[in-house]
């Protein structure tokens, strides 16, 4: 089990992580989601010990990860996965690892195995893709048998192949009774995996619950629709109270209408009664995807087109 408690780092006057509080349970996928930016990598340095907390605790099973003997058995984490000296091949490198954490020979060959990497066992590191070696991290997280992993983004780099596998064994770490922690920026690499979510932005925690509860926020229906005069048929809608945005992820976008608070019937019977022709008309429910990106919109950091 993870347990995180009024957690604070500032770095200067900026501050990367503000009180968060959350606990991670074992048996299930916890998705860590935030937008870039939101602390998450920092966070997961503070529960593995590498970054000292302004103030707060986190802990791994009760205890700072610093003082558990032999680390990789406790817990084990991908972070940074170009953090490995590349002049080694995996063989060597895991080996130093299992010797330094009092973890049986075998091990190395076990997790290779695991992750795809034995043929590639005797290679130099520095050689390795970046899949390989968010494969060979994935490894090293693995190596201790730990009941409790952090993943910071494991899935950059990795092929579509690569991404249905990882998501595999993730959910079958959980299943065997483990504590697994996984942090993303997209909600879509969540949906499938993780049961629970811990959802931060700034620094701050935004949401702590299950993938059911989340996709609960997301199931407000709107109605997608195109008209030749969309001054015309926005300003019928709004008179009615009617919520309506242009539709800009659409290619002819100068036609279309997000529209919510009236529904598709509705909305044709005001067109009809005001003779204003429509082209098409559906409804449709935000995806997960949506629903996160409208949760964390206060809070993503740098805005595309946004001057700074
Ligand atoms: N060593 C540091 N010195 C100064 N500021 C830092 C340091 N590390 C992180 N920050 C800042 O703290 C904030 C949180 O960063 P962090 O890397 O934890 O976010 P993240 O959620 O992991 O984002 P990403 O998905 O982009 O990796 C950012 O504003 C970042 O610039």
């Amino acid at each position: 089990m993870i347990e995180v408690n009024e957690l604070t780092k500032r770095y200067g006057k900026a501050t990367a992580v503000n009180g968060l509080t959350f606990t991670v349970r074992p048996g299930h996928v916890t998705g860590f989601l935030g937008p870039n930016g939101a602390g998450k990598s920092t966070t997961l340095r503070m529960l593995l010990g590498l970054t000292e907390p302004t103030s707060g605790t986190a802990t791994i099973d009760g205890h700072p990860f610093r003082d558990h003997p032999r680390g990789l058995r406790h817990a084990g984490a991908l972070l940074d996965a170009h953090d490995v000296h590349g002049g080694r091949s995996a063989v060597t490198y895991l080996s130093a690892l299992a010797r330094s954490n009092g973890i049986p020979r075998r091990r190395v060959d076990e997790v290779l195995e695991e992750v795809g990497l034995a043929p590639a066992a005797r290679r130099r590191i520095g050689g390795f893709s970046l899949g390989m070696k968010q494969r060979l991290g994935i490894a090293t997280a693995l190596l201790g048998d730990p009941p409790v992993l952090l993943f910071d983004e494991p899935v950059n780099g990795l092929d579509p192949e690569g991404v249905r596998w990882v998501r595999g064994l993730f959910r079958r770490l959980a299943a065997e009774g483990r504590t697994v922690f996984v942090s993303s920026h997209l909600m879509s690499e969540m949906q499938n995996t993780a049961e629970h979510l811990i959802v931060i932005g700034r620094g701050e925690l935004i949401a702590d619950e299950s993938v059911a509860e989340f996709a609960a926020r997301g199931t407000r229906q709107r109605v997608t629709v195109r008209t030749p005069d969309p001054t015309a048929l926005a300003a019928v809608l709004e008179a009615e109270g009617a919520s309506v945005q242009p539709d800009d992820s659409v290619a002819d976008a100068e036609e279309w209408l997000t529209v919510s608070g009236l529904s598709a019937a509705r909305i044709g019977e005001l067109a009809s009664h005001h003779r204003i022709v429509l082209l098409e008309l559906a409804t449709r429910t935000a995806s997960l995807e949506e629903a996160f990106m409208e949760l964390t919109a206060d809070s993503v950091e740098y805005l595309a087109g946004e001057s700074r």
